[in-house]
């Protein structure tokens, strides 16, 4: 079965066909993050591919009902509209992503892959936000976690490369792209993770906020910011682009390294919360054997894994320079005599999308082809 995937994250969107084999016969991205209309430009890019016989979506939030991969007819396309809220940055393109490719195909049946089926079974303590019963419950409050296809492909990668042994050991997975966030796993599965109800908390991102005292969107409401204003900042006009007025690290980097001021605050502030985290994410793991570097920035910026395993040191973490600085596609980069075991990982969320896509339609007897 040859499998287009589509992945719209918030910085751009990717278009994989993959054939029966998963070797990539066509690629195609689209810069995202001015507003959703860019998703016009996927039925352009999916006229110039090949057919294909299935298509896997990505959709960051599955809410409480998509804990798997699903096939999508207008009742679940429906209820992931109701989802839309939830996901400000990605829900919305995904939801015109699935208009297009409807369209476009409308004979090829669509799976819905979601980033938050992986951190389904999140133990109840990490999962739930101290607030009161009521709302929980009425609201659904909780929190879901993101990144899912990503690190379920880090962990599936981690196993190869490390061999069974090491696999199941304790593993911080750091997912830093132009949304960032961490996942602590243990024995393959999420036991804690740094996003939330949204994907907001957490780390500071290309042009996301991460987290902030809940008490400041409240007294900036009460001081006559509008709600859509804040909303707008802490999603599209906060992380780096807040901090030095960029959200892209290779911009970023180059600044820092002509001597730009602002340019080497905002890292600072970058690398303060990513240690804390990553630390947050080894004490809920009871300690660290595996670190893992995946997105955009994990797989292709050597400063960013140097600094953050060096700021990991103390609990055995440390990455070998000139494996550090050769990285091409998958590798170990850890240390000689680091404990803890370093890798970086493609993040390779086509290949989880289309391994969903395969499952549900044997699933449903849905098997084209
Ligand atoms: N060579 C590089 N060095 C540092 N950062 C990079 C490099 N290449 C890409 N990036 C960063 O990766 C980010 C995009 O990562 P990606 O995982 O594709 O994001 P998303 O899926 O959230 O759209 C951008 O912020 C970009 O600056
Ligand atoms: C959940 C999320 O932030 O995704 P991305 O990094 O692809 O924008
Ligand atoms: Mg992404």
């Amino acid at each position: 079965m040859r499998v287009l995937t589509v992945n719209p994250g918030s910085s751009s969107l990717k278009l994989s066909l993959l054939d029966p084999g998963d070797a990539v016969a066509s690629r195609a991205q689209i810069a995202t993050g001015a507003g959703e209309r860019e998703a016009e430009q996927v039925a352009a890019a999916v006229a110039r591919m090949p057919a294909p016989d299935a298509v896997g979506l990505r959709f960051v939030h599955g809410g409480r009902d998509f804990l798997a991969p699903t096939l999508v007819d207008d009742g679940v396309a429906g209820r992931l509209h109701a989802l839309v809220e939830l996901a400000p940055l990605h829900q919305p393109l995904s939801l015109y992503a699935l208009g297009e490719i409807r369209r476009a195909l409308p004979d090829v049946p669509v799976v819905a892959c979601f980033d938050t089926a992986f951190h389904a079974g999140l133990p109840e303590a990490a999962a739930t936000y101290a607030l009161p019963a009521e709302w929980r419950e009425r609201f659904g409050l909780r929190r879901y976690g993101f990144h899912g296809l990503s690190f379920a492909h880090a962990v599936r990668r981690a196993g190869e490369l490390l061999g069974p042994a090491e696999a199941g050991r304790r593993m911080v997975i750091c997912h830093l792209g132009a949304g960032a966030s961490l996942a602590a796993v243990a024995g393959g599965r999420s036991v804690d993770t740094t996003m939330g109800f949204t994907p907001l908390e957490g780390l500071v991102m290309a042009t996301r906020a991460g987290s902030v005292d809940p008490g400041l969107p409240m007294w900036l409401l009460r001081h006559g910011v509008p709600a859509e204003e804040i909303d707008d900042a802490l999603e599209h006009r906060s992380g780096l682009r807040g901090l030095a007025g960029t959200g892209d690290m290779r911009v970023l980097r180059a600044r820092a390294g002509r001597g730009d001021a602002v340019a080497a605050s905002a890292l600072d502030v970058y690398h303060h919360r990513l240690r804390a985290c990553a630390a947050a994410m080894a004490a809920s793991l009871g300690g660290l054997d595996v670190l893992v570097f995946t997105g955009g920035v994990g797989e292709h910026d050597p400063e960013v894994r140097r600094r953050a395993a060096a700021d990991l040191a103390f609990l055995g973490a440390g990455v070998d320079p000139s494996a550090n600085a050769a990285v091409h596609g998958d590798a170990e980069i850890t240390a000689a005599g680091a404990p803890v075991r370093t890798l970086v990982v493609e993040a390779r969320e086509d290949l989880e999308i289309a391994a969903g896509v395969r499952a549900a339609l044997r699933e449903t007897g849905a098997v084209p082809r």
